[in-house]
């Protein structure tokens, strides 16, 4: 491949008169601007030659195409790349060139054909797919719009109801699916895919098959009344769903102006409303995210010296309470081998009760039949001592959080397990220095912090110290990825990444409360801005153990800058824990819905005399966008000390850490990047001045005051950090 062209296009014109055109642009084939020109060029030779009959489009290496050349958006949002005309691709090529051609095309898919991929297929006019095959539109969730004819094509081949479906939630089908909707016409193995497509092909064009144009199909649409109905039922559902993105919306304007106008009209509101969401800053965020969530597996100084995953074939979990037996569910869950040890018969039979009642949820769900419940099942092994660790690849300890219990099992583990076990801690807080102590087994220690439910949570922090081999690192990432989870490499302190970030979100929290603002009303601002929810209802979540046990690890830690707040020991004491208690910052009934506590207001009042704060007039009339500022600037803060400490490598795993691990919106693309759109000077001052009237919870670091006095961005690489990875 030329080096400067980012993939191409081969054709071959076969003695039968097919010519096949082959998308090469590995991993996936996706369409960058040089596959789709190239493509074109194909075309238009394959139009003009006398001894091409049809044409079949295909992808290399086993997987037809990933879409659209995604960092081609990021381009054209740098200005590094001229947007071509609008509706080029989708109209002048995909349209005019290739469906109103007068041979025939047939796509023939292997192992996937999503978003601009599945939209040349469906230009084509057959599609032949291998088994299994994923054809999905998922074009949302990177904040763009099906818009290469998907918006017009897709219902015309599905029907309404099933595109809204599958675009709006961007799940993909299988080709079976697929082959029962309409979408595919045939699914083939793939030894014959080729052969197959050529076969159809010629026959299209022998009138043996029908010679289809997608978009001028109507009879899969519903009538023009019934299909109002259903896209403002759909533009509802949307605008509750995600009330603070614009592209779901605008992506139903061209659906609907392709069914009320027609096809043509369709296309060209596709093509405009595509262009224009390209420079939306949810876009941005939401793209930055696809590439940050896949480079939080390359490690500077780990990935990078060929190592190769060892292979983890039997796992040993310590403790099966809450954690231990949500870890052991996710790697049974991943054909992992699992033997879960408990203190004693009655909480070993509780620890594998947890893991059947996981597994047994997703059977009620229907989601898991009752024979692989059973297979799942038959992976786990109890054990009350070390005799069965003899062969264990990997060990993780889940015991309570308690610091000699934990060396002690460490040095066990020395003893009975291989030289070569990976032995991994799931504490949140404690050092890992501290708990391999009492071995010499320092480069083997490794921590491996799972968020509860950790068979349902997508975040891994995997915790290294100065010691530990880059070998475990590169193994625990792949155990990671095969329990699909999403990983970030993070240094060793208190709290590491995730809990570090968290903590002065709930802090700021408190402190405002403490000062006259309204907790219901920070809980709704928090929510609006895109949190799964506010922190007061999160804490009623958590429970208030947890909250206490996390709070006195960070006063310990970090006194200089922890708001000490009595509202939550106050509540504890009056037997009011969080939702488990049925009572917290709100009440919850039955059905575990939140209610507000007028008697809430009694604590409150309470933890202020406590600490001796006075309501602060300007704090209790705070609007949301102060409110915002004043909880997640801490974080921004929080976030930038991790940073230049070298606890995250890049800010990019952090925007990860934090929406995978803290759910913050992904649309805004992680807290760094969010913080980078807002500016660090305005967010260096905002925190200086507050800092100045109420104290050094609010004081910005070293790090902040830098790069925010000149304006940097926080997400520019450190150059000098003392790197603690
Ligand atoms: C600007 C256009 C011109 C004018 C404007 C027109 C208006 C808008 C037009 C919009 C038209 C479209 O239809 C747009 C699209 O097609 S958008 C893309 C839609 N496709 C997707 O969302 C698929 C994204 N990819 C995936 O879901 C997965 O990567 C998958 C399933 C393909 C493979 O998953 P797997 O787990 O096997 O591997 P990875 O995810 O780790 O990916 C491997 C590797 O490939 C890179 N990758 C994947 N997909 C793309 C892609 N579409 N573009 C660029 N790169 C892609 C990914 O980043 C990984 O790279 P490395 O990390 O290994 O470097
Ligand atoms: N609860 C949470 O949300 C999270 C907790 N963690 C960490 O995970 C660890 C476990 O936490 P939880 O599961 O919540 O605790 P838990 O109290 O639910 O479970 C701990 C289990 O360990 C068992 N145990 C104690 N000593 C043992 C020993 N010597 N051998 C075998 N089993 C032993 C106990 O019997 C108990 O069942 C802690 O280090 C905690 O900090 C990490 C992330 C989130």
């Amino acid at each position: 491949m030329d080096s400067r062209t980012k993939g191409k296009t081969v054709m071959e014109v076969g003695s039968d008169g097919v010519a096949v055109i082959t998308l090469i642009n590995p991993p996936v084939n996706s369409l960058s601007f040089d596959v789709l020109y190239n493509l074109k060029s194909n075309y238009e030779e394959a139009l003009s030659r006398n001894d091409v009959k049809a044409i079949v489009i295909t992808g290399a290496k086993g997987k037809f195409s990933g879409g659209f050349d995604i960092s081609g958006f990021g381009e054209i949002q740098k200005g590094t790349r001229k947007e071509p005309k609008v509706g080029y691709i989708s109209i002048d090529i995909l349209t005019d060139l290739l469906e109103a051609a007068r041979k025939p095309s047939v796509a023939a898919i292997d192992g996937l054909a999503l978003g601009g991929g599945l939209e040349l297929s469906m230009a084509c006019h057959a599609r032949i797919s291998t088994p299994g095959a994923q054809l999905g539109l998922p074009e949302l969730q990177l904040g763009v719009i099906p818009g290469f004819g998907g918006t017009q094509r897709l219902p015309r081949l599905v029907g309404l109801t099933k595109a809204l479906e599958m675009i709006l939630t961007s799940k993909p089908v299988r080709a079976e699916e697929g082959h029962s909707l309409g979408l595919i016409d045939a699914v083939v193995p793939s030894a014959e895919l080729l052969t197959t497509a050529r076969r159809w092909a010629l026959d299209i064009v022998e009138r043996r098959k029908p010679w289809i144009s997608s978009v001028l199909k109507t009879d899969k649409l519903p009538p023009l009344g019934e299909a109002r109905e259903i896209l403002k039922f759909a533009r509802g559902q949307t605008r509750k769903q995600a009330p603070n993105m614009k592209h779901p919306l605008m992506c139903l304007d061209a659906l609907e102006t392709g069914i009320v106008s027609g096809p043509r009209a369709g296309l060209e509101k596709e093509a405009e409303v595509g262009s224009q969401v390209i420079s939306l800053d949810t876009t941005k965020g939401l793209i930055h995210v696809f590439f940050s969530q896949r480079g939080t597996v390359k490690v500077p100084g780990v990935t990078d010296r060929g190592l190769i995953p060892r292979k983890i074939k039997k796992v040993a979990i310590i403790g099966g309470g809450l954690m231990g037996s949500g870890i052991a569910t996710a790697l049974i869950l991943s054909n992992y081998p699992v033997i879960l040890k408990e203190v004693n018969e009655k909480f070993l039979e509780a620890g594998i009760g947890r893991v059947k009642a996981n597994l047994q949820s997703r059977v009620r769900k229907g989601s898991m039949s009752k024979e692989k419940f059973e297979k799942t099942m038959s992976l786990l092994k109890g054990s009350l001592d070390y005799e069965s660790f003899r062969d264990v690849d990997m060990v993780i300890e889940a015991v309570i959080e308690n610091i000699s219990l934990k060396q002690q099992i460490f040095a066990d583990l020395e003893k009975y397990c291989p030289q070569h076990c990976i032995l991994a801690s799931n504490t949140s807080t404690i050092d890992l220095n501290k708990i391999g102590e009492r071995t010499k087994s320092q480069d083997r220690i490794v921590g491996a912090h799972f968020f509860s439910p950790a068979h349902v949570m997508p975040l891994l922090e995997i915790v290294r110290t100065n010691h530990t081999s880059a070998q475990v690192i590169v193994d625990l990432l792949d155990v990671g990825k095969k329990i699909k989870k999403t990983p970030v490499v993070v240094g060793n302190c208190t709290g590491f990444a995730v809990n570090r970030m968290f903590f002065p979100y709930t802090q700021a929290a408190m402190f405002l409360v403490e000062r006259g603002a309204d907790p219901y009303l920070i809980d709704s601002a928090v929510s609006k801005f895109g949190m799964p929810m506010g922190p007061f209802r999160l804490c009623d979540l958590v429970g208030f153990g947890v909250a206490i046990a996390t709070a006195t690890q960070f006063i310990e830690n970090f006194p200089e800058r922890t708001y000490k707040s009595m509202i939550i020991p106050l509540m504890q004491e009056d037997k009011r824990a969080g939702e488990a208690t049925r009572k917290g910052f709100y009440l919850y009934d039955d059905k575990r819905k939140a209610k507000p506590d007028p008697e809430l207001k009694k604590y409150i009042e309470k933890a202020r005399s406590m600490s001796g704060a006075n309501v602060d007039p300007k704090l209790v009339k705070l609007s949301e966008k102060e409110i915002i500022e004043m909880t997640f600037f801490p974080v921004v803060n929080e976030a930038c000390r991790v940073f230049a400490e070298g606890i995250a490598v890049k800010a990019a795993d952090l925007d990860i850490a934090a929406i995978f691990g803290m759910g913050f919106p992904p649309y805004r693309g992680g807290i760094m990047f969010w913080a980078d759109s807002i500016g660090s000077k305005y967010i260096y001052s905002r925190l200086d001045e507050w800092s100045k009237t109420y104290g050094d919870f609010f004081k910005p670091c070293a790090f902040l005051a830098e790069r925010g006095s000149k304006g940097a961005p926080l997400s520019a690489p450190v150059e000098q950090a003392r790197s603690r990875l």
